[in-house]
């Protein structure tokens, strides 16, 4: 079984009971958050070993994500904990439909203190695969260096490399910037997976050919874009094709589906299967990660991802 390593910021997320404003709502349930957090579950659910690196602030709340990584059987050796900061924060509306809006305490966090010497000390004897997102450049000068210094070291060492933008404007001082910084990393990968928006912004394209045109012109084998509820297009070593979604009864919440979503083709190609099959498990698995409330509470272990492929299969 492939080996797989990444780096990210977790959080507390608390998610509204109620539907309505953050300015109103009373009560909350306890989730944990962050992009890298959420592959890291699905791929560790799918029996993928999995090793997380972060910097967590010495409170509850890192305690209690150290805990959770554990109980998912998420390897922590390389997380470590900053007494001098917080870990982060995140409340997230309920919605009828659309995009919740979340609010974030994150600034100066534990994690944002994360730097060179985070991985100074990181054995990268038997890793596979690294899967880095554009958030952690984002939040400092020191967490920008450690990416660019995985990055280098990854391709160095032969280790495939899937790179999700997961753009967080509000983290950047301007877009340009943003754009800049991320498409240098994108295209040092060998797996890029915007969404189709953030392609848009990325590449200055409009049409999905043109944006992985743009990734493979750098030497991108795969891009994969995502649609939202209508799929994914994908451009890969010649071939180009449409996934269609798969069909939801409830859209609960829309966060996390782009994370669910890069566990389906991460694992299916580090598992050999067709591109077009992995793709399809990336579609599913965005799919059940829409009808659950927290980040990562919907991504599936095999039997029920299985069940949902099969079950969806059915009703074709
Ligand atoms: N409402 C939906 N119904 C069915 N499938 C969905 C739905 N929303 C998302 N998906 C699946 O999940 C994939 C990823 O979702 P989306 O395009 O929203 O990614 P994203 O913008 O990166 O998401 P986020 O950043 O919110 O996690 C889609 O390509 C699609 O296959
Ligand atoms: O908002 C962020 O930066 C997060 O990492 C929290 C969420 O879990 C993430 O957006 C889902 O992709």
């Amino acid at each position: 079984m492939s080996r797989i390593i990444t780096v990210g910021e977790p959080m507390a997320l608390f998610v509204a009971e109620q539907e309505g404003s953050l300015e109103n709502v009373g009560r909350f349930d306890r989730f944990v958050a962050g992009a890298e957090v959420n592959f890291s579950i699905g791929m560790s659910r799918l029996g993928h070993p999995v090793t997380y690196i972060t910097k967590l602030g010495m409170d509850p709340f890192g305690k209690n994500i150290e805990k959770f990584l554990q109980q998912n059987a998420i390897d922590t050796t390389y997380v470590t904990y900053d007494a001098n900061y917080l870990t982060g924060m995140q409340w997230k509306e309920r919605v009828v439909s659309g995009d919740p809006e979340v609010f974030s305490a994150r600034k100066n966090s534990a994690a944002s203190h994360m730097n060179l010497e985070t991985i100074a000390h990181l054995n990268w004897d038997g890793f596979d695969h690294i899967h880095l997102t554009g958030i952690p450049p984002a939040l400092s000068a020191g967490c920008r260096e450690m990416v660019y210094e995985l990055m280098k070291e990854a391709r160095a060492r032969g280790v495939q490399i899937s790179y999700d933008p997961n753009l967080r404007p509000g983290l950047w001082p301007d877009k340009q910037e943003m754009a800049q910084v991320i498409n240098d990393l994108a295209c040092r990968a060998d797996i890029v997976l915007p969404g189709i928006e953030e392609g848009k912004l990325l590449t200055g394209k409009q049409g999905v050919q043109e944006i992985a045109d743009y990734y493979h012109a750098a030497g991108v084998k795969t891009v994969v874009i995502k649609l939202g509820a209508k799929g994914a297009f994908t451009s890969s070593e010649g071939e180009q094709f449409y996934t269609e979604g798969f069909h939801v009864e409830k859209v609960v919440d829309t966060v996390g589906a782009g994370d669910g979503f890069a566990v389906g083709v991460v694992s299916g190609i580090l598992e050999g299967l067709p591109i077009k099959d992995a793709v399809r498990r990336g579609a599913a698995i965005g799919a059940l990660a829409v009808m659950s409330p927290g980040d990562n509470d919907g991504l599936p272990d095999r039997d029920s991802l299985d069940a949902f492929m099969e079950d969806s299969l059915v009703k074709l």
